[in-house]
């Protein structure tokens, strides 16, 4: 397809998945895992993937971040094919897989410490790194933390210390596994204002996978509903983000139409045949 047929939209893609399938294992033992799969987030984007459990939504995280490679068609991202992982990407999963041993400012360093180009200076640029930790701390509301362990920190504040770590080397596209899922529901939605903030600041792309179709709602500019096994997808909503600018909104009418709106399409991909 040339530029002129992709039209405006498609230029501006970070993420382009063509007719995407993905089996994992071979022969009869194979099992297609998703199937015709095409996708397109733009730059700045925020998306969201809900759907049925093992419809594929953390698999698409796989295929963006190169860690898995797709059966059939591409996965694009900046405008290159995706042959290996990524380094421009951020990702946080439900756990949030701290090194025990490392304080919460050395852990949220860690992209730095590993990830090009930034390895080669690590140790020359530490002072600045430390400060950009620091500010980072304070946006996302951790203070006095940097030189405890995560054993001495909640739940709340280790998936804080996680986006830190995410965002520390300022990738271009953060992935999101179920980052909120296992917090109780007022740091989930602290957290969800704090990730909104920062995401208006900095523009960076996100892709979300989650099961909650009100943090989809009230995060996403587009939410994509998958089926069950392999996964298709079903149907694509743009949220109208004059429903969800504030906390407030989500009590709004118009909010639980959008909310029930995905919730039936979500349960219509459950009762779907596989
Ligand atoms: N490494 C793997 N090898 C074989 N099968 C796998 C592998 N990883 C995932 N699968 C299978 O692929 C399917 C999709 O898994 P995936 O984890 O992407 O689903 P999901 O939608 O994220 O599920 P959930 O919502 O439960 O986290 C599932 O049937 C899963 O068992």
């Amino acid at each position: 397809m040339d530029r002129e047929a992709r039209g405006h939209g498609v230029d501006r893609a970070l993420v382009d998945i063509r007719g995407v399938d993905l089996r994992y294992g071979e022969g009869d033992v194979g099992m297609l895992a998703l199937q015709g799969i095409d996708l397109t987030v733009q730059r700045g984007e925020f998306v969201a993937l809900v759907g049925p459990s093992g419809c594929g939504k953390s698999t698409m995280l796989k295929l963006i971040s190169g860690l898995r490679m797709p059966s059939a068609g591409g996965v694009l991202v900046g405008g290159r094919e995706v042959d290996r992982p990524l380094k421009i990407v951020g990702m946080a999963f439900q756990s949030p897989a701290l090194l025990p041993w490392r304080t919460s400012l050395s852990n949220a360093l860690l992209p730095l410490e590993i990830v090009e180009p930034y390895c080669h200076t690590f140790g020359r640029d530490l002072p600045r790194h430390k400060e950009r930790a620091l500010a980072l701390f304070q946006k996302v509301g951790l203070r006095n933390v940097a030189d405890r362990f995560p054993w001495q920190l909640s739940g709340g504040m280790q998936q804080r210390v996680s986006l830190c770590r995410s965002l520390i080397h300022e990738p271009d596209l953060l992935l999101l596994d179920e980052p909120f899922g296992a917090l109780d529901a007022f740091t989930r939605e602290e957290l969800w204002d704090t990730l909104k903030a920062l995401w208006t600041e900095r523009r960076f792309t996100v892709v979300l996978v989650t099961h909650d179709l009100t943090e989809a709602t009230y995060l996403a500019d587009t939410v994509y509903v998958f089926s069950q096994r392999p996964g298709r997808i079903i149907h694509t909503r743009k949220v109208p983000m004059d429903c969800r600018r504030t906390a407030q909104d989500r009590y709004t009418v118009r909010f639980a139409e959008e909310v029930a709106s995905l919730h039936e399409h979500v349960g219509h991909a459950q009762e779907a045949e596989i």
